[in-house]
């Protein structure tokens, strides 16, 4: 049997989203959206897997496959069903990034077709401010996010990475930053988040500079992966097995770690220690801080918590 038992059901539109038919995963009770581009399942209680699904184009991303990105991260988000979630490719490779056809016969064409710059303007600033949205919702997203690299992972795909909790990568993947290459700025997450992630402003600035491919033996003395596997479902199960650990645990707990992490990387030390101690004025008050206490004192690993 397949590690991950896929559901599909027939498309429906709504606006731009090529969304199918409302389903629910195996164990969820929360419907959860199915999409085009994305393959949604449950390989384990409050474990939510995450494909990106576009296997004949190297999981190249087009408008439609942002902007399903974001809507899944935003349900998943608000979905008590789901305390992890693990963020994976189809096919060959994790991605080749931006759809190249689709800017070269899509946006460029359309863009030239008008004259004033402002217009044109406009035009660029409405989907570069929607693909940012897209990957910040990995960022934004309220439960853990753990990617699963394998093969390439390129231009948009690292962006993407950068914004997630964790990243594990088997031992043939390959990390670029190739904006430069098809001569534009990286714009959409990257430039902000690679240098906070490995820790090296130098590293990664010759990464975006020359667009080098960094391997996974460098990707993991950088710090960009915290795990190197020998095979994609080696890391896949790594991945599901670490997105479950925590899934066991208090989601009030889990989910403000996250919140304050984020902010402590965005702001002072004063500012993060503010913002923690507003947290946790109510979140201390929550009933899971006696059950994992209770929990520890009694050697108990398996308290039941609430759903969040
Ligand atoms: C507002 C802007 C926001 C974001 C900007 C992001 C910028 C970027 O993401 S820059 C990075 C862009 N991507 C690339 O430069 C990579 C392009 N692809 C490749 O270099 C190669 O495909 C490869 C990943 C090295 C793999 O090579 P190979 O194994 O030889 O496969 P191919 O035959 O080349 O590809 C198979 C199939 O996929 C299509 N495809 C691959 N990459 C893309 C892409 N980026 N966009 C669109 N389509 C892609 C390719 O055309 C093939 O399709 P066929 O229909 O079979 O021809």
């Amino acid at each position: 049997m397949p590690l991950f038992s896929r559901i599909s059901l027939k498309p429906i539109s709504i606006g731009l989203l090529r969304l199918r038919s409302p389903q629910t995963c195996p164990k969820m009770s929360t419907n959860v959206p199915n999409f085009e581009y994305l393959a949604v399942t449950n390989p384990k209680e409050y474990v939510v897997h995450v494909e990106l699904n576009r296997p004949d184009k190297l999981n190249a991303l087009n408008a439609s496959f942002f902007e399903e990105i974001q809507h899944c991260f935003e349900s998943l988000s608000d979905n008590e069903n789901c305390r992890t979630i693990v963020l994976s490719g189809a096919g060959r490779v994790f991605t080749a990034g931006l759809d190249l056809k689709g800017l070269t016969e899509t946006l460029i064409p359309e863009v030239s077709q008008i004259e004033d710059v402002a217009r044109k303007a406009k035009i660029f600033m409405k989907y570069i401010k929607l693909y940012q949205q897209s990957v910040s919702s990995l960022d934004l997203c309220t439960k853990p996010v753990i990617v699963a690299v394998h093969n390439a992972c390129i231009g948009a795909g690292v962006d993407y990475i950068t914004a997630a909790d964790i990243r594990y990568c088997t031992k043939d993947a390959y990390f670029q930053v190739k904006e430069v290459d098809i001569g534009m700025a990286a714009d959409i997450g990257t430039l902000q988040r690679l240098p906070k992630v490995i820790g090296s402003d130098s590293l990664a600035r010759e990464l975006c500079y020359t667009c080098r491919k960094l391997p996974a033996s460098e990707a993991l003395s950088s710090g960009l992966v915290s795990n190197v596997y020998e095979n994609k479902e080696e890391m896949l199960q790594s991945a599901v097995q670490l997105a479950e650990e925590i899934a066991k645990k208090s989601p009030v707990a889990v989910q403000t770690t996250k919140a304050s992490l984020r902010y402590s990387r965005d702001h002072s030390v004063q500012q993060g220690l503010d913002h923690i101690a507003i947290l946790n004025q109510g979140y201390l008050q929550s009933e899971d801080l006696v059950n994992a206490t209770v929990g520890q004192l009694t050697k108990n690993p398996d308290i039941v918590f609430s759903k969040l």
